[in-house]
């Protein structure tokens, strides 16, 4: 990987463009056709995407056409406009391009055959396919939110970081009493899909740090405020942001195969998920500082010492064990825990909201920088086998 070593910069940023010419396929933004045909879908379908979804639509769709929001704020009793103008206004200055795509990937997710996760019928058996890569069903009590792209480790791609925050806000308002976030197959989550960044909008490489940004912001500021008691199931290894987020999490139950990495350094990238904060917090800064710094593994045995994980299972019994104890407690009168829950969390909700903001600022210079351009380019290089 000679284009990799020696002095970065500008021949940094050109090998990263060479490599993502062998991620092409995936890679092109939405056309103005892909746009015009979300445009028609919208008017089909078939269910209500409720209010929240369609201002976000409408925020995206004026910022596509418009770009940002430059008309005066309407009064404080016109709530209608006011909404709209909000949710236009929170875009700031997302490139054009940006939400076009955004909005065709919302429209993708919401009109496919099965509907997206934001559409499960709450206290149905139901598996909810949408892109499949996120796979939502909710029983007994409990709605299931699980990772599902075993090929790939389960990494988290921009279409899942929006699919699991359209899942977590239905959770939050459906009849199930507890929520949980696991992975199917060996993996709980390799975390960010590297080839995030390799999707170069005209913007250039500043439009996808400055969007991914927003996205994540938005993506961790979901779970800080999510109202009812949410569980992660580890069921395997977890690299970078499913293992920062699990500071978020009321409990988290780990078969003793998951190991628990965070790489930052390695990456060129720092710490997000809260966990500059919560990781300290929960294992004390020593310790926090070997994860978060310097990239050390933890097994799970050793994650339960720290206090980041709740309980280890033997991977034999670790479904099973889970599942049941899961089914008991979502029999829990859901009222009551959700009012503890409330008085173990509201008190940092503020600050957890501003740590969130300051991670993702950093992160999105971070992203530029050649440290973590090095680090995508050689695990893009691996993977093209250049
Ligand atoms: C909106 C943006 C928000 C951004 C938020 C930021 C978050 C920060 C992070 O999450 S940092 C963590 C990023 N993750 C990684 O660095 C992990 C990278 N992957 C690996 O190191 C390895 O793949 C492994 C250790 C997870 C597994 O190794 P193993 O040898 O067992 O398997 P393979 O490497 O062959 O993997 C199988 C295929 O899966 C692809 N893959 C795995 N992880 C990722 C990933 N994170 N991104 C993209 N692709 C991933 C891998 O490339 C293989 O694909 P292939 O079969 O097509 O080659």
């Amino acid at each position: 990987m000679a284009f990799v070593t020696g002095r970065l910069g500008r021949p940094l940023r050109s090998s990263l463009l060479q490599v993502v010419q062998l991620h092409l396929s995936r890679t092109m933004g939405a056309s103005q056709e892909d746009f015009e045909n979300a445009m028609n879908q919208v008017k089909l379908l078939k269910k209500d995407p409720g209010n929240e979804v369609k201002l976000k639509l409408y925020a995206l769709y004026k910022q596509a056409t418009e770009g940002p929001c430059s008309i005066p704020k309407p009064g404080v009793f016109d709530f209608v406009n006011k909404a709209k103008w909000d949710a236009w206004n929170a875009l700031g200055s997302l490139p054009k391009e940006t939400a076009r795509q955004n909005y065709v990937d919302l429209v993708s997710s919401l009109s496919s055959p099965s509907e997206s996760s934001s559409h499960v019928e709450p206290g149905t058996d139901q598996k909810t396919p949408g892109s499949e890569d996120v796979v939502v069903t909710s029983e007994d009590g409990i709605t299931k939110i699980m990772f599902n792209r075993p090929a790939q480790k389960n990494a988290i791609t921009t279409q899942m970081y929006r699919e699991i925050i359209l899942a977590l806000e239905a959770a939050s308002k459906d009849n199930s009493t507890i929520t949980v976030i696991t992975g199917n197959g060996d993996y709980y989550s390799s975390g960010n899909d590297l080839t995030n960044f390799t999707k170069i909008p005209p913007g250039g490489i500043e439009e996808v740090a400055k969007s991914g940004a927003v996205l994540l912001r938005e993506f961790v500021d979901c779970f800080i405020d999510f109202p009812k008691p949410l569980i992660a199931v580890v069921n395997g290894p977890a690299v970078g942001i499913p293992v920062t987020l699990l500071g978020l999490f009321d409990a988290v139950y780990a078969s003793d195969r998951a190991t628990f990495h965070t790489p930052f350094s390695h990456l060129g990238q720092t710490a997000e998920g809260c966990s500059s904060y919560t990781f300290p917090k929960i294992m004390g800064p020593a310790k926090a500082t070997e994860m978060l710094i310097f990239g050390k593994k933890l097994t799970a045995r050793e994650a339960c010492a720290q206090g980041l994980v709740t309980e280890v299972f033997p991977e034999s019994t670790f479904q099973k064990e889970v599942w049941a104890r899961l089914k008991a407690y979502a029999k829990l009168p859901p009222n009551a825990m959700k009012i503890s829950k409330e008085l173990i969390r509201s008190n940092e909700k503020e600050k957890l909201h501003a740590i969130n903001a300051e991670e993702c600022t950093i992160l999105q210079g971070r992203w530029l920088s050649d440290e973590c351009m090095n680090a995508i380019v050689n695990f893009l290089s691996r993977k093209a086998k250049l």
